[in-house]
């Protein structure tokens, strides 16, 4: 698997240490930045790794902003992008078997890495369900054509 991953200024330690599980899970990771703690834009950033995802360079992207939201906000502005912004297991496994979400949000200044970590590790392996949720996730697309 491979999987796109940007933060801005407020959200590098949690970024380095998904990075660090990533690399721990062998999986393939693109660092689109930021790479300091001078203060940058989110949406640069979700764009960045959105458009990743949509041209299919990478399987699934990972943004980290202070809360999540303005990360997930504009990554939800993409076409083909289902981003999830979860702070629970619950919700990480649901909007994978549910919603097929390609992108997750996360809030550096709403988790703890331990829990942060927890999120993606089911987010990542948790499978799609398909099925019912397919005629849902299909109408999603349809709105955005
Ligand atoms: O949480 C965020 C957006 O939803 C971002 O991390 C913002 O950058 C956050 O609002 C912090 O911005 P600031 O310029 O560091 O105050």
């Amino acid at each position: 698997m491979k999987v796109a991953i940007a933060c801005d200024h407020t959200a590098l330690p949690m970024k380095e240490e998904i990075k660090k599980q990533l690399e721990e899970l062998k999986i393939t990771i693109i660092d689109l930045g930021a790479y300091s703690e001078e203060r940058v834009d989110y949406p640069d950033y979700a764009l960045e790794v959105s458009e990743q995802v949509t041209t299919g360079k990478v399987d699934r992207g990972i943004l980290i902003c202070g809360t999540g939201i303005g990360m997930s906000i504009m990554a939800n502005k993409v076409k083909g992008i289902r981003c999830a912004l979860a702070h629970d297991t619950f919700s990480a496994k649901y909007t994978r078997l549910h919603n097929n979400s390609n992108v997750l949000a996360l809030g550096q200044r709403v988790l703890g890495n331990g829990l942060a970590r927890e999120i993606v590790k089911v987010w990542l392996e948790t499978e799609y369900e398909g099925g019912r949720h397919e005629r849902r996730v299909c109408k999603i697309a349809e709105y955005e054509n």
